[in-house]
């Protein structure tokens, strides 16, 4: 077998990537590519088989079908160099022991050939005032920013981050997203799952929407769902009391229009511009809808 690293491939490459548990199709024929220095966020909803994917691409898990390279080295062969390279924030919080935050990661950073500055990670997470305190003793969201620090500390090429901000508070989740932004400058790859949809937006490239283990729409994130899917809507009761709604690219003159013909206000009036959520949870709705035939909506 050819373990032999492809530099020129992209950071990530999938193709028919498949994954069963038993009657459970977990990942069901992902074809996807990440390049070099891109973040990339993977949204979906419980279930949906963000994990699994992540942790195939980690080497935590074996495919049951389909090709798949990482830094251009197969994951289910990749040996201590590979892993090296890479950075992996789990969804699950490491296990905290005894020893306080600078001490894990001091013990951590021996790993790793090139290990960012412990004190220097330490500060990037915001817990310099928690760096000698026992990590059992930490809340719940200060945790996870050390999980965050453990997956940083070896100055990974690619950055695995699983639903990495949940338990953090509005503003631990701003400077997260600062921290990212940074290392995304410094050239890191960076793979994220996310249940929010402000982050995906504040921090990805790409953003794919998996569901029922298939990738049913990929793109920029501010292009999700194409363009029909942001057309703004117009909402009002008109004079019999039926609610009435439109999808139009100008909604000020049909508005213009309505009073005009109602000689008043419209009850009930609103104008909406469908948000990143709005359009997520229609497509959600409308591949939940289309199920049986979903392979026609795989990107
Ligand atoms: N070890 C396992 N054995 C059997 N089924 C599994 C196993 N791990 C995951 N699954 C199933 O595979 C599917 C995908 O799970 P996965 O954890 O990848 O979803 P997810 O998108 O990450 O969800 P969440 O947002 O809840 O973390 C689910 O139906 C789950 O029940």
């Amino acid at each position: 077998m050819d373990t032999t690293p492809n530099r020129e491939a992209p950071a990530v490459r999938m193709r028919g990537l498949r994954k069963q548990y038993g009657a459970v199709a977990a990942v069901d024929g992902i074809d996807l590519d990440i390049s070099h220095g891109e973040t990339f966020a993977l949204l979906g909803p419980n279930g949906a088989g963000k994990s699994t994917t992540i942790e195939i691409l980690e080497g935590y898990r074996l495919r049951t079908a389909g090709e798949v390279t990482v830094l251009g080295v197969d994951p289910a062969h990749g040996g201590l160099d590979w892993k090296s390279r890479l950075g992996i924030v789990l969804q699950s919080e490491t296990e905290s022991g005894v020893m306080t935050v600078r001490e894990q990661l001091l013990h951590f950073a021996h790993f790793y050939p090139d290990p960012r500055d412990v004190d220097e990670v330490i500060a990037a997470i915001g817990l310099e005032h928690k760096a000698r305190t026992r990590i059992s003793k930490l809340s719940g969201g200060q945790r996870r920013r050390v999980d965050v620090a453990l997956g940083i500390i070896g100055r990974p090429e690619l950055l695995f981050l699983d639903e990495p901000t949940t338990g953090f508070d509005p503003e631990a989740r701003r400077e997260f997203w600062q921290l990212i932004r940074s290392l995304k400058d410094e050239g890191t790859t960076i793979l994220l799952t996310t249940h929010y949809l402000d982050e995906a937006a504040q921090l990805g490239d790409r953003a794919g929407i998996i569901l029922g283990g298939r990738l049913v729409d990929v793109g920029p994130v501010d292009r999700l769902g194409g363009a029909e899917a942001r057309v703004p809507i117009v909402r009002w009761r008109d004079r019999a009391g039926t609610a009435r709604e439109v999808r139009t690219e100008q909604p000020a003159e049909l508005v213009a229009s309505l009073v005009r013909d109602l000689d008043g206000e419209p009850a009930g009036l609103e104008v909406i511009r469908p948000s990143l959520e709005d359009i997520y949870l229609d497509l959600v709705r409308a591949a939940g809808a289309a199920a049986p035939d979903a392979e026609e909506a795989v990107a």
